[in-house]
């Protein structure tokens, strides 16, 4: 079997074969060629030692010396090149402790997590499939190289790993891996929330966000993300649902593009749901204030996992304002938009629909008239170019001061009020009519 090698990994494996040593493209990289996909990185394994291969090449950086990897630099472009290893034993399900060298590259094959990832190429040998990863990519199946326990009690994020896969490639995890999984799931709580959340998100983006529903079956959210749980545990006894929280939940997912603001939004946009419940005496289930309580409980999950501000931020927006329905006449709409902030639209109408779409069928076509009535009104407004922030109003605290109001918190709260006004009727956002209208009504 042949594999199209880029020039510069080609390069790269020449001049260590040249120089005497073994040295293959691995891992990820043959796997996505394999899969006719475009491999992110391309990672290169050999027999040379880090000092050996820092000597060949004029241009390298120690990314992670100690573990044997140097970045070979061709032009803007960097390769890593790892030396065999045999990872000695792991301290914390995480770390290994030291890191021998060998020279065998089947070794080097055999410590990797699972068998479409424990492949090797290079022009000359061809592929190395020492455990049968073709067969397993062609069967779609995830299975871990030897002894599945083995390999998870090496690195527990590998389990999350295995979930990870299959959702981006629409594999199913062999059983015995999943049993592992099952059993070694706890050891998760030992792996730190960067790596979890790194994985995470590429699960959430994939073509197949509902392997979360894995991820629940296997106990890893028990242990990573336990609000989950309680998702797919909460029945939702509530004639607009048909599913739990959890199931809706998934399918919110799979109803919104795989953007990562988008479907983290999806996945906690009712992660209150199970503590914002009251039971009526028929037993219908109602749920009070659960987006900003959702809001709230996203936001210490985002800093428990060590999410950026910036997602943090954008995600809880969408959460609290998720469900804020206004009537549909302007000026309710831009109210609306005014609250929750015009950097939210227009995702907010995506997760509308997508939400929209993950529920029962009963109103559906109404619901979805009605999110297209309100984007088309928000559109208008927009493109009107009518006022919805303080920044856009037609005066400013400068020009209060210059009319004599003593600056401080007064003209916080005139400007508020201008802004109100303002948002009624777009028509009054001009300055002699504001000033006019502050000095008669607001100046006290
Ligand atoms: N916990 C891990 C992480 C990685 N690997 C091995 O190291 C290779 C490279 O790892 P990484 O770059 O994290 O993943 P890729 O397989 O390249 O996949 P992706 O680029 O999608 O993350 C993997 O293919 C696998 O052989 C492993 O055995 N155990």
């Amino acid at each position: 079997m042949r594999i199209q090698l880029p020039e510069k990994v080609s390069k790269i494996i020449n001049c260590l074969t040249e120089a005497g040593y073994e040295a293959y493209a691995v891992g990820g990289c043959v796997r996505d060629t394999l899969l006719g996909r475009t491999p992110g990185d391309w990672d290169i394994t050999t027999s040379a030692k880090p000092a050996e291969v820092k000597a060949l090449f004029g241009r390298t950086i120690d990314t992670g010396i100690l573990h044997g990897t140097v970045t070979v630099m061709l032009g803007k472009e960097g390769f890593e090149v790892t030396t065999y290893r045999i990872d000695g034993e792991y301290e914390d399900a995480r770390h290994p402790k030291n890191v021998v060298y060998t020279a065998n590259l089947l070794e080097d094959l055999k410590r990797r997590d699972f068998t479409i990832n424990a492949m090797a190429y290079n022009d000359a040998e061809g592929l190395i499939d020492v455990f049968d990863g073709i067969a397993d990519l062609k069967k779609g199946v995830i299975r871990c190289v030897g002894d599945p326990m083995d390999r998870f009690g090496e690195d527990a994020l590998r389990m999350l790993r295995a979930v990870r896969f299959a959702a981006q490639l629409g594999f199913s995890i062999e059983e015995k891996t999943r049993g592992a999984i099952i059993s070694l799931a706890p050891n998760l709580s030992r792996i730190s929330a960067e790596r979890i959340q790194t994985e995470l998100v590429k699960l959430l983006v994939s073509a197949h966000p509902e392997e979360m529903r894995t991820v629940y079956e296997t106990g890893i959210s028990k242990v990573i993300l336990p609000e989950f749980d309680a998702m797919m545990e909460e029945e939702q006894r509530n004639p607009h649902h048909c599913y739990t929280v959890g199931e809706h939940t998934i399918h919110a997912m799979c109803a919104i593009r795989p953007d990562k603001v988008l479907r983290l939004t999806m996945l906690f946009h009712d992660v209150a749901k199970p503590v914002c419940r009251t039971v009526d005496e028929k037993g219908i289930y109602h749920y009070h204030g659960h987006p900003a309580k959702g809001a709230q409980m996203a936001h210490a999950i985002f800093r428990r996992l060590k999410f950026d501000c910036d997602t943090m931020d954008r995600v809880c927006r969408l959460i609290t304002w998720h469900d804020d329905n206004p009537p549909l006449d302007e000026a309710s709409v831009r109210k609306a938009v005014h609250r929750a902030g015009i950097e939210q639209y227009p995702a907010l109408f995506l997760v509308k629909r997508a939400d929209i779409l993950a529920k029962s069928k009963a109103g559906q076509k109404e619901k979805l008239a009605y999110v297209d009535a309100y984007e088309r009104m928000y559109e208008e407004i927009r493109r009107r170019g009518d006022c919805l922030t303080l920044k856009e109003l037609a005066v400013s605290g400068k020009d209060l001061i210059g009319a004599g109001i003593k600056p401080g918190k007064q003209i916080g709260e005139i400007l508020n009020a201008l802004l109100a006004l303002v948002l009624e009727d777009p028509q009054k956002n001009t300055k002699e009519y504001l000033m006019s209208y502050t000095l008669k009504n607001l100046f006290i």
